[in-house]
């Protein structure tokens, strides 16, 4: 699948795309979220674009280990004037929620994109998105963002969430929903230890063999900082080698909140690879 049905936008996949991070939140784990300040997140928005950004993914709660869930009314609250202010910029807009009343508010608004870290498995969370041209992201997680690092065994970590993956998209494409709208993400650091990160990592090709695009969540994760010894605040090296990395093994969409870097980044693998 080399484009995405996105929304208002036909995604063209044959290079890969970066996803900006803009948290509304004032407790992501990375800390650059920026509450319910709207001037602050469209300002960032902003910033994300001029730096290339192909997609904008808001999110109005945080999914960090050991989070606890916002109201849906709080979260839609923050998510609809952003993706209201947002949609004469002519840039697809992903909005990044598990609650089914916040991805119909979302879509409402004008998103393009809703980005389900738990898979499109909420009660009504089918019914909710079914309809329509946005494109969905399906995320593996295991167990919920409380409790989901406090200890994940898998037997066969990539052939359990490829089968996880696969039993979704059944689900979604049973429910109407056109393959074409879907993308994959196996959902690094939900539920995973980093040996399960780093085994999910090599299998991406597990994913692409499904011919859906796959999107790929490092971004300053603490799989990188297990790795590197660096701190959610010194992670812009490590973010930027995954990028690469997941790309190169078949990932077509990154979510990064480092995003002119990581841009940069794939310009010398695209100038690598095509001469
Ligand atoms: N599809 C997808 N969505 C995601 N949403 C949030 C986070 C966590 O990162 P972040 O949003 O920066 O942190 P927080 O959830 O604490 O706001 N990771 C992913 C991911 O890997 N894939």
């Amino acid at each position: 699948m080399t484009t995405l049905q996105c929304g208002r936008f036909r995604l063209d996949l044959t290079r890969p795309r970066v996803m900006a991070i803009v948290n509304l939140t004032p407790d992501s784990f990375s800390g650059d979220g920026v509450g319910d300040d709207l001037s602050a997140a469209l300002t960032r928005a902003e910033a994300a674009v001029e730096a290339g950004a192909d997609l904008l993914d808001i999110g109005a709660e945080s999914t960090r280990p050991g989070s606890d869930p916002v109201p849906e009314e709080v979260e839609i609250a923050r998510i609809v004037p952003v993706v209201k202010a947002l949609l004469p910029w002519q840039v697809p807009i992903s909005v990044d929620t598990l609650k089914p009343a916040v991805m119909r508010a979302a879509l409402d608004a004008g998103a393009d994109l809703i980005n389900d870290v738990n898979g499109f498995r909420a009660p009504g969370a089918l019914e909710a998105v079914r309809e329509g041209d946005a494109a969905l992201c399906v995320m593996h997680m295991q167990g919920e963002p409380r409790t989901m690092q406090a200890n994940p065994v898998y037997a066969d970590v990539v052939g359990e969430v490829a089968d996880f993956l696969a039993a979704r998209v059944d689900a979604l494409c049973a429910a109407g929903v056109d393959r074409a709208r879907l993308v994959l993400d196996p959902g690094f650091g939900f539920g995973k230890t980093l040996q399960y990160n780093l085994a999910l990592f090599r299998g991406i090709e597990r994913l692409t063999a499904t011919g859906l695009p796959v999107l790929a969540g490092l971004s300053r994760k603490s799989m990188l900082g297990a790795i590197t010894g660096r701190p959610v605040d010194r992670r812009l090296g490590a973010s930027v080698a995954a990028a690469l990395l997941a790309v190169q093994h078949g990932a077509r969409i990154v979510r990064v909140h480092d995003v002119a870097d990581t841009v940069d980044a794939l310009k010398v693998l695209a100038a690598v690879q095509t001469g």
